[in-house]
């Protein structure tokens, strides 16, 4: 996770539509110091969990579709965890390696329980095959078998993500520098840890090594914390709802920006109050209230990413 953490400071020291307002961090930081924020994992209660290798399959297969629902203005990540749930809990097998690489559009739609195509909806379908083969071609279909082999490391879990399956290698390049921010596999981590609790599948020794899973949400909510600062072009780009390109310099540094500013919040609060924060704890923090805010504007990519 090395390489998140230093690329995302670097877009940090180089940017220019976004940028880190210390004096927000140590804003929050002050108010966080004596409630530290603790946010449930599946506060929501809408995901699957049966405590065995079944749970660690229906994450993989989330997290393998969890980008870019805004482009439908009624969908959301909750029908994704509750329609794939339901989906699991009718039928036990329909996560097997080889039902993943069948799936058409019109029955991920079914399993959802969506009226009308999904944004996305052939890339989604898409990276379940993708998922399913690799799944079948290395790790005899079963995604704790890839867990497993991980040697209770969530970096390596990381590394192992992105080597094996095209889909989870969130990547780009901004002003001739390679940026890593591994959104979704970062995020499949951590969900193994909130469900498993730290205990298991979920047991992961360098879990503080995880960032923040920079997605459209946490930028708003750090924006409206006052952690980050938008140029008036961002900052109208969003207001008017205007997509911004996969890539482009703005949008790497809405998510690299998010990243820098949470490893900073985190260091501060630890030092403020001698315990150890938990990027992932503040992620959850910050997505929660983020979600809660239904006027709250974001970013708007197109990515398979987030
Ligand atoms: N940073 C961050 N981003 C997250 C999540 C989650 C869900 N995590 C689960 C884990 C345990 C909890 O109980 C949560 O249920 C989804 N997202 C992202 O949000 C966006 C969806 O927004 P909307 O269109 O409004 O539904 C989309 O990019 C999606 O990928 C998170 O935790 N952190």
């Amino acid at each position: 996770m090395e390489e998140v953490r230093s690329s995302t400071a670097w877009v940090s020291t180089h940017s220019s539509h976004v940028t880190v307002d210390f004096s927000g961090i140590e804003k929050v930081a002050e108010t966080m110091k004596n409630t530290l924020p603790k946010v449930e994992w599946d506060f929501e209660g809408i995901h699957y969990f049966d405590n065995g290798p079944l749970t660690v399959q229906y994450l993989l297969v989330l997290d393998t579709l969890n980008f870019c629902f805004w482009p439908d203005e009624d969908l959301s990540y909750d029908h994704l965890a509750s329609g794939l749930k339901a989906t699991l809990e009718s039928d036990k097998t329909a996560f097997d390696a080889d039902r993943l690489q069948k799936y058409t559009g019109p029955q991920l739609r079914k399993m959802l329980n969506w009226p009308r195509p999904l944004p996305l909806e052939d890339e989604r379908v898409r990276l379940l095959h993708e998922v399913g083969l690799e799944l079948e071609r290395s790790f005899g279909g079963k995604a704790s078998k890839l867990v497993e082999s991980c040697d209770k490391s969530a970096a390596n879990l990381v590394a192992l993500i992105a080597s094996h399956f095209p889909g989870f290698r969130d990547h780009t390049v901004y002003k001739g520098h390679q940026i890593f921010l591994y959104k979704r596999a970062q995020i499949f981590a951590a969900d193994l840890w909130g469900a498993f609790k730290g205990q298991g599948y979920g047991d992961f020794e360098d879990i503080s090594s995880i960032t923040i899973f920079a997605d459209y949400i946490v930028p708003a909510v750090l924006q409206q914390l006052g952690v980050l600062r938008y140029s008036s072009s961002v900052a109208s780009i969003i207001k008017k709802n205007t997509e911004i390109t996969s890539g482009s310099e703005e949008e790497v540094e809405l998510r690299a920006c998010s990243v820098y500013a949470v490893e900073q919040m985190k260091e501060l609060i630890s030092k403020k109050t001698g315990k150890q924060v938990l990027s992932v704890e503040l992620d959850l923090w910050l997505w929660a209230f983020g979600i809660k805010c239904p006027s709250l504007q974001h970013h708007r990519t197109l990515s398979i990413y987030y």
